[in-house]
C-alpha cells in the first residue's frame, strides 16, 4: 500500500538542504540493499536548488556515484547548449562535479541532436531507452525508479504534463512529445503519468504561495486531467516536501517554527 507523507520546512532554502540530505540517505540505503540506485531529475527552481545543495553537502560522497542511474522526468526541446535545458542546469549544479558513469546518465535528446527537430522521434527514443533498462521484475517497459523528483506549477502541471493537454490522457506510451506548452519553451519531451507511477518513491518538491492552491487540491484528491500533479504517485511512497508558503492552504500538517 502506497503511503503519502507531507513534510513542511520553514523556507525554500531549508527545503532544498533537507531534500539533499534525504537523497543521500535514501540513495545510500538503496545501494546498500541492491548495489545500484536510480534517480529521476526535474527542472525548475526547487529541483535545481536541491542538486546544488547536494553538490555542497559534505555527505554527498557517501553515494556511490558510479552505481547511480540518472534519468529526467521531462526536458525542454531546445539546442544542447541552451541555458533552458534541464540537463544543462543539472550538469552545472551537480552532475559535472561528481564521478558518475557517463553511460548511466540518460539525457533526453536536444533539438540539435540525432533526431534534429523531430520531437516525436526523440520522445520515442527515450521510451525505447526506458524499455531497455526495465528488468523482468519491473512488470512493463519502464524501470521501477528508486526516486523520482518532481516540481509542479501553480496550475497543476508536473514534469511537462499540463492540465487538459493530450499528454494527460496518455495511457499507453511512457514518454511523449509535448507541443504548445503554456509555459515556455513550447516544445518538450515528458514522461507520462503512468510512467511516473512506476517510480517507487515520488518526491514532489515545491515552494511559494503561488503553489498553495495546487498543493491543497492535489492532496484533497483532485482529478488528474484538471490537475496532473494529483496523478503523480510513487508505488511505495509519495513524499511532498513543501515550504510554509506552499503548504499555506493545508490544514492538519505540522508547521515548523520560523527559521
Ligand atoms: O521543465 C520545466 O518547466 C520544469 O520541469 C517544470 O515542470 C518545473 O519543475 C515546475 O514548473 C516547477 O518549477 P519551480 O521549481 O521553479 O517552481
Amino acid at each position: 500500500m502506497s503511503k503519502t507523507e507531507v513534510v513542511v520546512y520553514a523556507n525554500q532554502d531549508l527545503l532544498a538542504a533537507a531534500a539533499a540530505a534525504r537523497l543521500v540517505t535514501r540513495l545510500v540505503d538503496v545501494q546498500a540493499a541492491r548495489g545500484s540506485a536510480s534517480l529521476v531529475l526535474t527542472g525548475g527552481g526547487t529541483g535545481i536548488a536541491v542538486l546544488s545543495e547536494l553538490r555542497a553537502s559534505s555527505a554527498r560522497d557517501a553515494i556511490d556515484w558510479s552505481r547511480l542511474d540518472i534519468y529526467w522526468g521531462d526536458e525542454r526541446f531546445v539546442p544542447a547548449d541552451s541555458d533552458e535545458r534541464n540537463e544543462k542546469q543539472a550538469r552545472e549544479a551537480l552532475l559535472d562535479h561528481v564521478p558518475l558513469d557517463p553511460k548511466r546518465v540518460h539525457a533526453m535528446a536536444p533539438s540539435d541532436g540525432e533526431f534534429g527537430d523531430d520531437v516525436d522521434a526523440a520522445a520515442a527514443d527515450y521510451a525505447s531507452l526506458l524499455a531497455s533498462q526495465a528488468g523482468p521484475e519491473d512488470h512493463g517497459d519502464v524501470p521501477s525508479f528508486d526516486i523520482m523528483l518532481l516540481g509542479l506549477g501553480g496550475e497543476g502541471h508536473t514534469a511537462s504534463v499540463f492540465p487538459e493537454s493530450p499528454a494527460v490522457y496518455e495511457t499507453e506510451r511512457s514518454v511523449v512529445a509535448v507541443r504548445n506548452c503554456p509555459k515556455p519553451p513550447p516544445t518538450r519531451i515528458s514522461l507520462t503519468l503512468p510512467a511516473i507511477r512506476r517510480a517507487r518513491d515520488v518526491w514532489l518538491m515545491t515552494a511559494g504561495e503561488a503553489k498553495a492552491d495546487a498543493v491543497a487540491l492535489a492532496l484533497a484528491g483532485a482529478g488528474e486531467v484538471q490537475l496532473p500533479v494529483a496523478g503523480a504517485r510513487g508505488h511505495r511512497r509519495t513524499l511532498w516536501l513543501l515550504d510554509r508558503a506552499a503548504a499555506g492552504k493545508l490544514t492538519k500538517v505540522y508547521q515548523p517554527p520560523t527559521a
